[in-house]
C-alpha cells in the first residue's frame, strides 16, 4: 500500500509552497504497480523527479520530453506525477496543460499565440514558481511557436521579474515512437530480455527521428540548439502481456469480475502487430476501457 501522510505534514509545515508537497515513496510505489512495460521510463522518471525536487534552490527548471506510441501511458504517467507532487493532484490550479490543436488551432494567429503563450507562463511563474506546465501533442505543434518559452527554461536567474527556476515542463509526443518500436523489436528478435533495453539504445534513434523533423514543433528550436531539454523519455510498445495487466487493473477499478476467459477476449480483441509476429499492440491500452465495456 502506498500511504499519503503529505496533508498531515504540509499543515505543520511552511514549505507547502502552493501545497506543492512531494510524495516521492507513493510516485515510486504508483510507478512500479500501476505502470505496465515502461522500466526505461519509470526509472528515469523517478530518479529525474527526486533529484529535481530534492533541490532547495534548482538551476534551471526541470525539463522532460516524453516519446512514444499512442497509448503507452505518457498522459498517465504525467498525471501520476501531477498527482503525488501537489496535494490537489490534477485538480492543483498550477498544473498547466496546452494542447496545440485545442489552444493554439490557427496557423495564422501564430503571432497572437507567441504573445498569450509568453504571458500565459510568466503570469503563472509568479502566482507560483512551483508550477508545471505539460505540452502536449508536440508533433502538432507550429514550429516556432515553442521557442517563446526558451528564456523560461535555461539557468538565468530572473526572467521577467520571476523566478522560474522551480518550474516543470513535459512534453508529451509521439515523435520517435517508431524508432522505438523498431528498437524494441529487434531486441525480441535477438532474443533479448526487453528490461536489459538501456537508455542509450534508444537515446540516439529518438533524438534523429524528434529533431530532424520539418513538421515537428521542436524544429530547428532554439530549445535543441541550447540543450535545454533535460531529459528525452522513451515510451516502449506494449506487448500482449502488458495489454492483459491493463484490462487486470481496469476491471478491477470498475468492480468486475477477474475472469480468466474475459481478460483473454478483451486482450485478443487488439490487434497487434508486425503483421507476421504480432508482438506488440498497435493502440497500447489506450481502447482498453472501452473494448471492457463492450464486452459487458
Ligand atoms: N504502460 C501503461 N501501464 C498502465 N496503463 C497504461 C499504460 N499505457 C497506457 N495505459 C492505460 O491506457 C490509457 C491511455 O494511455 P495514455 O493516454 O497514457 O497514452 P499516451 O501514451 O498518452 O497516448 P497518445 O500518444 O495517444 O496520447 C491510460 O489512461 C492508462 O489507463
Amino acid at each position: 500500500f502506498c500511504w499519503d501522510l503529505r496533508s498531515l505534514r504540509c499543515s505543520f509545515s511552511d514549505a507547502c509552497e502552493c501545497r506543492f508537497q512531494p510524495d516521492l515513496e507513493g510516485l515510486g510505489c504508483d510507478l512500479a504497480q500501476n505502470v505496465f512495460g515502461q522500466h526505461l521510463a519509470r526509472e528515469l522518471l523517478l530518479q529525474a523527479v527526486t533529484d529535481f525536487v530534492e533541490l532547495a534552490e534548482p538551476l534551471k527548471p526541470l525539463v522532460l520530453s516524453f516519446h512514444g506510441w499512442t497509448g503507452t501511458g505518457k498522459t498517465y504517467v504525467s498525471s501520476l506525477v501531477v498527482k503525488h507532487l501537489y496535494l490537489d493532484g490534477s485538480r492543483s490550479p498550477f498544473v498547466h496543460q496546452f494542447s496545440p490543436t485545442l489552444h493554439f488551432p490557427h496557423a495564422e494567429r501564430i503571432e497572437q499565440y507567441k504573445d498569450d503563450l509568453k504571458r500565459w507562463i510568466q503570469g503563472n511563474l509568479s502566482t507560483c514558481a512551483r508550477s508545471i506546465f505539460l505540452f502536449d501533442e508536440m508533433d502538432k505543434m507550429h514550429p516556432g511557436l515553442i521557442d517563446v518559452i526558451v528564456p523560461f527554461l535555461g539557468s538565468s536567474w530572473i526572467v521577467f521579474g520571476t523566478n522560474y527556476r522551480k518550474a516543470i515542463f513535459i512534453f508529451v509526443s509521439n515523435a520517435g515512437g517508431e524508432q522505438i518500436n523498431h528498437v524494441t523489436l529487434e531486441f525480441w528478435r535477438a532474443r533479448k530480455d526487453r528490461e536489459e533495453m538501456e537508455l542509450r539504445d534508444l537515446e540516439l534513434a529518438i533524438s534523429k527521428a524528434v529533431f530532424d523533423n520539418p513538421h515537428n514543433g521542436f524544429w530547428q528550436s532554439q530549445i535543441i540548439d541550447e540543450q535545454l531539454i533535460d531529459y528525452l523519455v522513451p515510451f516502449l510498445p506494449l506487448k500482449r502481456n502488458h495489454v492483459k495487466q491493463c484490462v487486470k487493473s481496469e476491471l478491477k477499478q470498475q468492480d468486475l469480475p477477474l475472469e480468466e476467459n474475459l481478460l483473454q477476449s478483451v486482450t485478443d480483441s487488439i490487434t497487434y502487430f508486425p503483421e507476421e509476429e504480432q508482438i506488440f499492440s498497435s493502440t497500447g491500452c489506450k481502447t482498453v476501457a472501452s473494448r471492457i465495456n463492450f464486452f459487458f
